[in-house]
């Protein structure tokens, strides 16, 4: 008997826009259904999937590059292998790096095997609310909103309302036929993007031609096996943070150990808060402290941010 077909989502949007966070929540309220998540981190070192919680069919981990690009041929294998499951996964969640462009994403799977066995069902971008008006003026942020069949405002909780308005305007105008939610802590509901019963068949969609990627940001990662001063890090990143895109992490502090704090900086906010284990065992076999930082091309050295760090580490 032939098997059902797979139906997939694709969850893009910005470096720290919260995909993760929504993922979560669509995970957290899947009601039973088995769902496999594929992660794309574009660091070496994938804390997204540390992060994911509640993926009842397992959770893969794509690190140290991108989806859309050199990385598309592990997304494929992936995606075959998820295909071979007894049973099936009832759905496959994508969560895309902040740096890829769905287009390319979403080319590859109007592959026809792909298409019939794991239909892209929609294509979910998020968008920080919160974030100055200027970043919606991104291209890579416009490519990736221009692919999406539902865009979920996040932070909305830190935003008034003539800001909701305002980027209510810019989503409507760049993509006037999304389905525009409000997702403050990643609330998408999962009826929108993952219907139980899809009424429309799948469609080809087309992703226009391939464009060249001009490489844009880079990536360097930095780990440790001591624990950390919370005060040095926090004068390390307050230098570091006006030429980075992202950072997150993980680590212990010397002031608090045997607890590991969740460190994340996205549009000049940085947050600290106590790591909550994902969905799966204990990371093990990880360095102690792993913070990963993107930026655009030429605006991190690896010698300058090793200084900044190494100069945290608690003097043994
Ligand atoms: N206040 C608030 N914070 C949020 C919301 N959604 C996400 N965040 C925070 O924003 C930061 C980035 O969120 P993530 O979900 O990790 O973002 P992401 O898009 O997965 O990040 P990358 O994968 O690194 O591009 C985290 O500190 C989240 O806790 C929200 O609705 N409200």
């Amino acid at each position: 008997m032939a098997e059902s077909p797979v139906p997939v989502l694709l969850v893009t949007g910005f470096l720290g826009a919260g995909k993760t966070t929504v993922v979560n929540h669509i995970l957290a309220h899947a009601e039973g259904r088995r769902i496999a998540a594929v992660v794309n981190d574009f660091g070496a070192i994938n804390i997204d999937a540390e992060l994911i919680s509640g993926a009842t069919d397992g959770v893969v981990s794509l690190a140290n590059g991108c989806i859309c690009c050199t990385l598309e041929g592990d997304l494929l294998r992936t995606l075959a292998s998820l295909l071979r499951r007894k049973p099936r996964p009832e759905a496959i969640l994508i969560e895309t790096s902040g740096v890829a462009d769905p287009a390319d994403i979403v080319r590859n799977l109007m592959d026809p095997v792909i298409l019939r066995e794991a239909p892209l069902e929609t294509v979910l971008c998020v968008v920080d609310a919160a974030a100055p008006p200027r970043a919606m003026e991104d291209p890579l942020l416009r490519a990736q909103l221009r692919m999406a069949d539902v865009v979920a405002l996040s932070k909305t909780d830190l935003t008034d309302a003539a800001g909701r308005a305002r980027v209510h305007a810019a989503v409507a105008a760049l993509r006037p036929a999304a389905t525009v939610v409000e997702a403050p802590q990643g609330q998408v509901p999962l009826a929108l993007v993952l219907p139980e019963d899809p009424s429309r068949p799948p469609t080809p969609r087309d992703p226009g031609r391939r464009r060249p990627h001009a490489d844009r940001f880079e990536t360097l990662s930095w780990t440790a096996e001591a624990p950390l001063s919370l005060p040095r890090l926090q004068a390390a990143i307050g230098r570091l943070a006006p030429r980075l895109a992202r950072a997150k992490g993980v680590f212990e502090a010397v002031e608090q150990p045997g607890h590991p704090f969740l460190f994340q900086l996205t549009g000049g906010r940085a947050t600290l808060v106590p790591m909550r284990q994902g969905g799966g065992p204990p990371a093990t076999g990880l360095p102690r402290a792993r913070i990963v930082f993107i930026a655009e091309i030429g605006r991190l050295s690896s010698a300058e941010i090793g200084a900044a760090l190494d100069g945290c580490v608690a003097a043994p």
